[in-house]
């Protein structure tokens, strides 16, 4: 099991401005590798990529610096009663002693040795005044050798350097972990992560990269493949894409069971598995031998959070011949991770099965929108303004978003491609960038910004590609924006070439985990975390995916609560997405609960956790409701994932997955009616509700005007474009100013030709 569920995290070089997050190299560490989780492999033979430590991280995302997490331990010297009185000591008060003991912090060489030892500046401070309280106490009983060494010093005039010894023995009680920094360095070197998978080094594999754009047949072809083979394991990047690999295979007369984090579907029975297996890429067994793997959407290994499941995958699937389906972006990243394994890469290329054409017009207006568009935007509220502009005009469109459970997406997605439906709108966020066969004839970006950042351009064209989809109503596909002036931006994005992909997701084994947790009993798993990042070492071409901060929020949630490592770490990398207080409350409570040794039952999900009167509950009348019946899907998935790993604490998961069905339905109603939704808070009755609509209406609107704002800044000040777009500016401006003559003099200064564009 990996350590992290999916971070820009602790490194992020040459993506997304994160390069506060750069590192800086390993001055010297070991070479060696530790085979934390598996046997070390004789087949290696590149040599050992440059180290890199980790520095520079936020502190909330786990980044301190080594020295400034661990804390020093009290060490006190023996008391007596009296002080002693002998040869030795007389004449040597504590002034004589701090005069010594200052003298020698003062040195250069102590420093220096000091810093060898692993104390560096912060360290030593901290060591030399635990050192110094220890030597000057009251009535300490000094140790005869430390205090003859005192008396030789400010009696014979002896160097202070002498105290050296004294001083590093005393460090090593307060900063016990400096014995063991060389085996904390080895355990959390994640340099070589090839060496992982002992079962996959054991066969020479065959790599196969299907490469090419969105909607050219790779997933097909592989798919062919993998059911031709004796055995085979799919690994999809989404729920939704490993569900629809499992029941096409099983409809076309192979067997295949299928396992994702919260659920695990069986062709036959759990005694009868199946010679074929769909799953998410995240639960991807590296022990399980098969003849054909097909990893889909290889380019997700460039994913802040999640693109370490890929690399593992890559790196770690036994079988003969792995089929990778992907962005030719990919490609010389595959080539070199696999590099030193000694295996290469067979390349397929594919060309787009459907045109896609970028529009000269921008939608402008929602009264424009027709049949068959998908209006795509990067945040939930958004979504809520549009459907609110679009329900003004009569329109229900279908509405996919993230937080939605898997049915109510299938439903909407249903309603949106069957065309007896009046629904033929769809209001979505990136949500269908991969997977979802929808029948879209333009996908309309309301903007081309997420976070007021420019979207990368490989995510433009994979939400583009969604437009045309081969074998659909559609046969060619239309890419457009929302404002007339977003067209050349986009343009510009989707007609650069998609760099290729230089940085890879990675993330540490719990075993790793588990073993530096031996050498650091004290810790808390909160600290285990920040002393991991802050000595762990990647290679240049990694960085550690950012799941490690939503760990770390998880861990400092139930730090006070007693829970053994394994059962503390599990619980830490649930994928519960926690944005809000009740849903941090469940957590916590679920924690609580395992830590007391009761049950986890379905009753007291209900009566204490979910906190629900009436199961299954009421179709909700406003969006609030439906958001709260959201995060309950959410709460209770949650229950699921943590209950296919403790099956006895949580002896209901067969209930709590009818009450998840049950809930799947509840919110598709709510979602099928959002367009009512809005409409029914506007007629609450009270006074305070139609308030109430007020304000939110006022706030969607906003909301939609921030998005338009950010849009234009972006394009203002980001693009390459800036240049035309001034002088365009200049232009208008000077029409109605200028004569028609002196416009055209100033036309043919700016390279103008004509008034397109
Ligand atoms: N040879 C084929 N025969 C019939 N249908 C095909 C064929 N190739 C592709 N398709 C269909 O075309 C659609 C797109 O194919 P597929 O999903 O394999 O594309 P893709 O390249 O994997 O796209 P994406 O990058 O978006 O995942 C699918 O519905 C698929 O079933
Ligand atoms: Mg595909």
């Amino acid at each position: 099991m990996s350590f992290l569920q999916g971070t820009s995290l602790w490194i992020r070089r040459g993506m997304g401005g994160s390069s506060k997050y750069l590192t800086r190299p390993l001055a010297s560490t070991s070479t060696q590798i530790l085979a934390v989780t598996s046997r070390p492999n004789s087949t290696t033979r590149s040599p050992k990529p440059p180290l890199r430590r980790i520095r520079g991280v936020p502190a909330d995302q786990g980044g301190l610096e080594f020295e400034d997490i661990v804390e020093a331990r009290v060490v006190r010297p023996p008391q007596l009663n009296k002080a002693l009185d002998n040869d030795f000591t007389e004449g040597i008060d504590q002034t004589s002693l701090a005069l010594a003991l200052d003298e020698f912090a003062r040195r250069p060489i102590v420093r220096q040795l000091a810093a060898d030892h692993g104390l560096g500046q912060k360290l030593f401070i901290k060591a030399f005044y635990s050192f110094k309280q220890y030597c000057v106490a009251q009535n300490a009983v000094l140790e005869p050798a430390l205090l003859v060494t005192f008396h030789d010093i400010i009696k014979r005039n002896h160097d202070v350097d002498r105290l050296y010894e004294f001083f590093l023995n005393h460090a090593k009680k307060v900063f016990p972990h400096i014995e063991a920094m060389n085996e904390l360095k080895m355990i959390s070197d994640l340099t070589q992560p090839h060496n992982w998978y002992p079962d996959a080094r054991t066969i020479q594999r065959k790599i196969i990269f299907h490469a090419g754009p969105t909607n050219s047949g790779k997933t097909h072809n592989a798919l062919k493949r993998f059911r031709e083979a004796k055995s085979g394991v799919y690994c999809g990047p989404l729920k939704l894409l490993a569900a629809e690999a499992f029941i096409r295979t099983n409809e076309l007369g192979v067997k295949c069971d299928m396992v994702t984090g919260e659920e695990r579907r069986f062709a036959v029975d759990s005694f009868h598995p199946s010679t074929h297996l769909s799953s998410t890429v995240e639960m991807l067994s590296t022990t399980m031998r098969v003849e054909v793997a097909v990893i889909d959407e290889i380019q997700m290994l460039r994913d802040e959070q999640r693109g370490w499941a890929w690399t593992r995958a890559l790196l770690g699937v036994a079988a003969d011949e792995v089929h990778l389906c992907g962005e030719p972006a990919a490609i010389d990243m595959v080539r070199k991770l696999i590099e030193p394994i000694g295996e290469t890469v067979e390349v397929f290329e594919y060309e787009r099965k459907s045109p896609l054409n970028i529009s000269k017009e921008g939608l402008r207006s929602f009264d424009r929108v027709e049949p068959g568009d998908a209006i795509v935007c990067f945040s939930k509220k958004v979504i809520y303004s549009i459907t609110r502009q679009l329900e003004k005009l009569g329109i229900k469109p279908a509405v996919i978003y993230g937080d939605l459970p898997p049915g109510a997406k299938l439903s909407q997605a249903a309603r949106f491609n069957d065309p007896d439906d009046p629904c033929n709108v769809l209001v979505s966020t990136d949500a269908i960038g991969m997977g979802l066969n929808l029948n879209i004839k333009r996908v309309v970006f309301a903007g081309l910004t997420r976070r007021s950042e420019l979207i990368p351009n490989y995510q433009a064209l994979q939400i583009g590609g969604r437009a045309g989809r081969f074998g659909t109503q559609y046969a060619e596909g239309v890419v457009t924006t929302f404002r007339q002036e977003d067209i050349g931006t986009l343009r510009d994005i989707l007609g650069k070439p998609v760099p290729p992909i230089e940085i890879v997701g990675i993330s540490p084994t719990y075993e790793q985990i588990e073993t530096f947790s031996f050498h650091l009993p004290q810790a808390s798993f909160v600290t285990l975390l920040d002393l991991f990042v802050s000595v762990c070492s990647v290679s240049d071409h990694f960085f550690i995916c950012s799941t490690v901060k939503q760990m770390r929020h998880f861990a400092e949630l139930i730090d006070r609560v007693a829970l053994p490592l394994k059962v503390r770490y599990t619980f830490c990398i649930c994928p519960l997405n926690v944005e809000d207080k009740k849903k941090e409350a469940a957590f916590v409570k679920m924690a609580n609960r395992f830590s007391s040794g009761q049950l986890l039952t379905y009753d007291w999900m209900m009566d204490t956790v979910m906190g629900c009167e009436e199961w299954p509950p009421a179709i909700p009348k406003t969006l609030a409701e439906l958001e709260e019946l959201e995060d309950l899907y959410e709460i209770i998935d949650t229950y699921l994932w943590l209950s296919l790993r403790f099956p006895d604490m949580m002896p209901d998961e067969e209930a709590m997955r009818t009450a998840n069905g049950q809930l799947d339905k509840v919110i598709q109603v709510g979602v099928e009616n959002i367009v009512d939704l809005f409409a029914a808070q506007g007629k609450e009755g009270s006074e305070q509700a139609k308030l109430r609509e007020k304000q939110q209406t006022a706030k969607d609107k906003e909301e939609w005007e921030k998005l338009q704002k950010e849009q234009a800044d972006v394009n203002d000040l980001k693009l390459p474009s800036k240049r035309k777009g001034k002088r365009r500016s200049i232009l208008d401006k000077a029409r109605g100013v200028l004569t028609e003559e002196e416009l055209k003099i100033l036309k043919e200064a700016l390279g103008k030709d004509d008034d397109e564009k």
